[in-house]
């Protein structure tokens, strides 16, 4: 049901060897790309009559007048223009998937959180049904802020499509494998990878491999991008070279088919009677991105002491106040641990942003318990928070050689604005109600002595 004959319509580039292997390397390039020889106009961009008789249309990721080093757009050569797949608008409702401000008056979001994997449905669910918000910060309808959801998907989207309107997706698989069939090309996507779906990008989800659960970050404000990296210099971090963005690929299909739009918070769906996936040719720098974490190359101490988390940033997204991110998109993975005399796991913490973390895979060096993979703990805005006993006593009393922390893949998603719970968070996902009873057990070692008391 899922094998590449669902796909049979599209269509690929002479050159490239197989299906859904065809991807540009590069971050916010200028790429171009096309599934037909000569659909993509030269030198110009809205030719009287273009090749194919294909329609001209241009989508802006920014403002017309957006400095030049953030401007984004894509010109896109597609068989039909956007107005026609689209029609009258009727609102549905996606109950599960919620939007900022969504304070619940019934739900208290001060506290350290900790959820176990939210479990799979019996029902099967798409990409769309299947979205769980866990959280809301900010505003939609100003563009500030995100929500963080989880996504639990046993189902191929069938003639259905979908875009948002209100964000920007980082998705950040934790199980299984996903099909993003979009307007500009095809993203296979599975853990260790993510990607980024733009704002207005349509697209199809299909299951490759099922079930598949993971976690995304739906930006309302300004579009990631990869964080200065001041005296670190020209590499390591995120390196420009491993984002990849897919070749054009399109659909020439006639069937009746659902379009479902994302705008303002609320859900509605159009009915047509073709697919939306028709783009032939495109050039530009607005597009959607696969990168494989894997490839992310940490930088850290390497003498004493722990830096700031800010040095495992993968991607910022800005909020207009210098150096304090909308969202910063964190990973935590596999590296060595060098230094001398120092209390080497997270220190404790509290901060004026808020920490959203997932565990994609392994364990985390803070909480060597209880935060599993497809689990997810929040720890709001000054909320103190820090590793668990366990932790403490493991890295305050173990010797100091250098050790790999091998098989770990946990993320942060870090906002400058307080995160609420959604009723579901509170009230329906599997919320660990022990959690802060992780801290219980840490001892007051203070008994006047310079020595301290570390029996
Ligand atoms: O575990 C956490 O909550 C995140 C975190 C990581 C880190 O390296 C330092 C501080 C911090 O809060
Ligand atoms: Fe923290």
């Amino acid at each position: 049901m899922n094998d590449l004959s669902k796909i049979s319509g599209l269509t690929r580039a002479a050159g490239i060897s197989a299906l859904h292997e065809g991807y540009m390397p590069g971050f916010g390039n200028d790429f171009e790309t096309e599934a037909l020889p000569g659909a993509l106009p030269d030198g110009m961009n809205s030719p009287q009559r273009c090749a194919y008789g294909l329609y001209g249309e241009q989508l802006s990721g920014t403002a017309f007048t957006a400095p030049s080093h953030q401007n984004e757009r894509t010109w896109c050569y597609r068989i039909r223009p956007a107005v026609k797949h689209v029609g009258r608008f009727s609102k549905i409702d996606l109950p599960y998937w919620q939007s900022a401000p969504n304070v619940d008056p019934d739900v208290i979001s001060l506290g350290q959180y900790r959820w176990d994997p939210v479990p799979h449905a019996q029902e099967s669910l798409t990409w769309l049904t299947g979205m769980r918000t866990m959280t809301t910060a900010g505003d939609v309808y100003t563009q500030v802020g995100m929500a963080s959801h989880i996504y639990l998907v046993t189902a191929s989207m069938q003639d259905e499509y979908f875009y948002s309107a209100d964000s920007e997706l980082l998705v950040v698989p934790q199980e299984g494998r996903l099909r993003f069939c979009t307007e500009l090309g095809v993203i296979d996507l599975e853990p260790k990878e993510i990607a980024i779906l733009p704002r207005g990008l349509v697209y199809r989800v299909e299951l490759i491999d099922g079930p598949a659960r993971g976690f995304v970050c739906e930006n309302y404000g300004q579009k990631f991008d990869l964080p200065g990296r001041g005296p670190i210099g020209a590499n390591c971090m995120a390196n420009r070279r491993d984002f990849k963005t897919p070749v054009a690929a399109f659909e020439e299909r006639e069937t009746r088919s659902r379009v479902v739009i994302k705008w303002q918070g609320q859900f509605h769906e159009t009915w047509i009677g073709h697919s939306p996936l028709d783009v032939v040719a495109w050039h530009g720098n607005y597009a959607p991105v696969k990168y494989d974490l894997r490839t992310y190359c940490p930088v850290g101490a390497v003498l004493f002491d722990h830096p700031d988390p800010s040095i495992f940033t993968v991607l910022t997204a800005p909020s207009g106040v210098e150096g304090t991110a909308n969202i910063d998109f964190v990973l935590f993975r596999e590296r060595w641990m060098v230094a001398e005399n120092t209390f080497r796991p997270p220190w404790y913490h509290k901060n004026v942003m808020s920490e959203l973390m997932g565990n994609i895979y392994g364990e985390y060096d803070a909480k060597p318990q209880g935060f599993v993979p497809g689990g997810m703990s929040l720890h709001n805005m000054m909320l103190p928070h820090g590793p668990d006993n366990e932790a403490f006593e493991k890295a305050s009393f173990g010797e100091l050689k250098p050790g790999k922390l091998d098989n770990t893949m946990s993320f942060m998603f870090e906002t400058r604005f307080p995160q609420h719970l959604t009723r579901f968070a509170a009230q329906e996902a599997p919320l660990q109600d022990d959690y802060i009873d992780c801290w219980d057990s840490l001892k007051k070692r203070f008994d006047g002595t310079p020595e301290g008391n570390w029996d």
